[in-house]
């Protein structure tokens, strides 16, 4: 598909700057694209992980996402077990996973991989998707393996807000100046803590609460619970997007073949979801882990109530509360409390979304240009074809030649390269639309001067790289017949 071309003048504005060095992207962008790929894409030194395995069931390339994992087998604070987080490769598809592994664990039934099909079917775009889990020895060990879409990069609320802001409390410190684990050490700290000015804005407070309350809106409408809702279990993907990851874990893990019931404890596990949000929100808010201390609570409240608004103090004391009189809580019901604010993410995700769809559509326009040089590049200069050393010198070829020289080696007057972004995408898009200008190719000893239109070299390089397909195609010994055609061009 041609797009229309739409004028040198019309290109210079929209090419000017820094976006002349990527043809069109945001830099911004770029720059995240770059990062992003290039730690999805990083390969693992062998060398490095001398323990792991190289093939665990269908992956390969394995690479710890956890630093501790290399040097000492760690419990999780979430399962209670020894657990790994690497990035991995599927064989088959070439795609990266990201695979968690609880070490040790023998699955006692086969039912409990009904949770993970469960979960399977639970796409939505503010959880992290578990894609399969599998029992493998390739560790040495038994090991049960979930295997989750894999995000570059991405870091989770805990580390981002909150991990440098939980000091380990050591009773038995020697050091004097140590924090004391008595409750007016705690609360001063707490109020340190959030006086220095670090406090998340209330808008972008909402925007978290909006995306978690969707993503657990999605989980417990499919007749699931969370179950670890923690800070580490919420990935900050890109550009604020949350992720709940762990999904199906604990249903695995605690799965009780024997109970004729499997599901008598979900509205059990949901009511502590909503729990576990509400503990998130007032830590977010105090920026502090302290803040869910139960002898904290009121100094937390006084923050809440100090830097935010009536409504997000009401919801977190709706999800702190044990219970609504006799009824129980449920997700539904915070949406009335997030009102209007829907309104604002939803037109910040379709504000974004226009911004992405343009980029994308640059990004399109640069995709369209470059295959037009790859045509350009495999036909000009080519040392020969159908055993013809000169057929890319003569007939159509010649003209693409010179029109390669015109595009991209052009010189001022007094001789200096004339170098030009501008130029090259406009002479390509003229190209491309196989416009009518015409211009004034000149070989390089400026003996030979011949007028084409863009139609016309347009016409050179199609029928250029269809001979050459051709002969690409032809089997080996018909390819040196074909060449004879070609050299009568001259
Ligand atoms: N799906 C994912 N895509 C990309 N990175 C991830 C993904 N899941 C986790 N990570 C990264 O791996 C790190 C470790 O994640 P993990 O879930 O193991 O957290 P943990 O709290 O250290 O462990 P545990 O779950 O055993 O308590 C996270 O800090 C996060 O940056």
């Amino acid at each position: 598909m041609y797009s229309v071309y739409s004028g040198p003048s019309s290109f210079l504005q929209s090419c000017s700057g820094q976006q002349r060095s990527s043809f069109f992207m945001n830099e911004d962008i770029r720059a995240d694209l770059l990062q992003r790929n290039s730690v999805a894409l990083s390969i693992s030194d062998p060398a490095l992980f001398p323990d792991l395995p190289t093939e665990v069931d269908h992956y390969h390339e394995l690479v710890p996402l956890e630093t501790h994992t290399l040097n000492h087998a760690v419990k999780s604070n979430t399962y209670g077990l020894i657990t790994s987080t690497y990035k991995a490769s599927n064989s088959r598809t070439g795609m990266r996973y990201c695979l968690k592994r609880i070490h040790g664990y023998r699955v006692t039934s086969a039912k409990c991989m009904s949770m993970v099909e469960l979960w399977r079917k639970v796409q939505q775009c503010h959880l992290v998707t578990l894609r399969e889990a599998f029992t493998t020895k390739a560790f040495g060990d038994h090991s049960i393996v979930f295997a989750y879409d894999y995000y570059p990069g991405a870091e989770t609320l805990m580390t981002k807000y909150l991990a440098s802001t939980a000091p380990h409390l050591d009773p038995f410190s020697s050091d004097p100046s140590a924090p004391r684990p008595y409750t007016m050490q705690k609360n001063r700290m707490l109020q340190q803590q959030a006086g220095k000015g670090c406090v998340l804005p209330e808008s972008l407070l909402w925007s978290y609460i909006i995306e978690l309350c969707s993503a657990l809106r999605s989980v417990h409408s499919a007749g699931l619970a969370v179950r670890a809702l923690d800070p580490s279990k919420v990935l900050i993907t890109s550009r604020g997007r949350l992720r709940l990851c762990g999904g199906g874990i604990f249903d695995v893990l605690t799965y009780d073949s024997s109970s004729s019931n499997i599901t008598a404890l979900l509205p059990h596990y949901q009511q502590e979801d909503l729990l576990a949000l509400g503990k998130l929100i007032l830590a977010l808010a105090c920026n502090s882990l302290l803040a869910l201390q139960r002898d904290n609570v009121s100094t937390s409240m006084d923050i809440i109530n100090k830097n935010y608004s009536s409504d997000l103090r009401n919801l977190v004391m709706y999800l702190l509360s044990t219970t609504q009189g006799s009824r129980s809580k449920n997700i539904q019901e915070v949406m009335p409390m997030i009102g209007a604010r829907f309104f604002s993410q939803l037109e910040a995700a379709t504000l974004h979304a226009d911004y992405l769809e343009d980029q994308l559509a640059r990004e399109l326009d640069n995709g369209r240009l470059f295959r037009l040089l790859g045509k350009l590049g495999t036909v000009v200069d080519r040392p020969e074809l159908n055993l013809d050393s000169t057929w890319s010198e003569t007939g159509d070829r010649y003209l693409l030649k010179l029109f390669r020289d015109y595009m991209l080696h052009p010189c001022t007057d007094d001789g200096r390269p004339w170098v030009d972004l501008a130029h090259i995408v406009a002479c390509l898009n003229r190209l491309d639309t196989a416009s009518h200008d015409k211009i004034c190719l000149t070989s390089r000893d400026q003996q030979n001067v011949l007028v084409v239109s863009y139609a016309e070299l347009h016409h050179c390089l199609e029928t250029s790289f269809n001979e050459l397909q051709q002969a690409a195609l032809a089997p080996s010994s018909a390819h040196l017949l074909l060449g004879s055609s070609s050299n009568n061009e001259q």
